[in-house]
């Protein structure tokens, strides 16, 4: 029996860092400040204040300024609506992000379309979106562009293979997908109504998988020799025994391993690549906003 081989983001991630942290040591000089990443946290959703802490510290571990804005659970939407204006308005702040999901009562895409285009590093805007959909440059959201260079990096040129992507969010499926047709992929999207899923995906030389259901995608739904990108994170319940459930991803790692050429763990895959793509979007934004010219394409 095969075993696919192992795309490590984790070690991909900390290569891209290095990278950015490079280009903010020489932007600082240049720009006479520090290039800065603003992140919004409204409420106490445990996973969510896991990720900004994480994204705090890498930012200031890369030469950059981070600015935490952390708001209570019933933060109204104007006043919400109010620092995101405040944040458009800072010379200071070169990138914004407000962590996603929002409690339950604000109006999620109503902030997001508050963001300057040109500070919105998680690629999520209107005008980012329809330049991505345009094959205009712009910012891109962190998870499909970090799955992108995963697979660039594993493949090479991806021009003709089929891709299926499974998922249509907003944050990875529906970029997930421009990402590959710009990339001259024939692209598939899946999603919950699509008839018979597996052997949709069976068909697919890439297959990336961001549905949120805990390892749903089996090796006998891949094709032989496909590489397999898993953008899931699900906590399972715990073990008896145990405080907390194991970490798994929308594809069955053993399973799928044994079929996939290459695939991508839960933990250590995509999840560290969405990071350390928006330190290099925060880092991209900052040369644009100071008309620092910027090799985009080389980082
Ligand atoms: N505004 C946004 N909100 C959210 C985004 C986003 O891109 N923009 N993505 C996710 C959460 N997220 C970053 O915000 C994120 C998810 C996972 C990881 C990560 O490194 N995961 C680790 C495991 C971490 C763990 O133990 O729980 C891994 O996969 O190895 C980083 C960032 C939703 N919200």
């Amino acid at each position: 029996m095969t075993q696919a081989s192992i795309i490590d983001g984790k070690a991909f991630a900390e290569g891209l860092r290095g990278k950015v942290a490079e280009l903010a040591a020489k932007f600082e000089p240049a720009a006479g400040r520090k290039a800065g990443l603003a992140v919004v946290l409204v409420g106490e959703d445990p996973a969510s204040q896991v990720y900004v802490r994480s994204k705090g510290k890498q930012t200031v571990a890369c030469g950059m300024a981070s600015f935490e804005h952390k708001l209570p659970e019933d933060t109204t939407q104007d006043v919400l609506l109010a620092l995101v204006d405040q944040l458009n308005a800072d010379p200071l702040v070169d990138g914004i992000l407000v962590q996603l999901p929002l409690p339950k009562h604000l109006d999620e895409q109503a902030v997001v379309d508050r963001i300057s285009p040109s500070k919105d590093v998680d690629g999520l805007t209107p005008i980012s979106t329809g330049r991505l959909a345009l094959g205009l440059p712009g910012l891109v959201p962190c998870t499909p562009l970090g799955s992108l260079m995963l697979l660039k990096d594993r493949l090479g040129n991806l021009s003709g293979l089929n891709a299926v992507v499974i998922g249509r969010s907003i944050l990875v499926g529906k970029p997930m997908a421009q990402l590959l047709l710009g990339e001259n992929c024939t692209v598939t999207i899946a999603h919950s109504r699509t008839q018979d899923l597996p052997e949709v995906v069976r068909r697919a030389d890439i297959v990336v998988a961001a549905v949120g259901r805990p390892e749903m995608v089996k090796a006998d739904w891949i094709k032989p020799g496909a590489t397999v990108i898993d953008v899931g994170i699900n906590r399972l319940p715990p073990a008896e025994g145990s405080e907390k459930g194991r970490l798994v991803g929308d594809v069955d790692f053993a399973d799928a391993s044994t079929v996939a050429g290459a695939i991508t763990p839960v933990p250590g895959g995509v999840g560290p690549m969405t990071i350390a793509v928006l330190l290099r979007n925060t880092i991209v934004a900052a040369h644009r906003n100071a008309d620092l010219a910027l090799a985009e394409d080389a980082i």
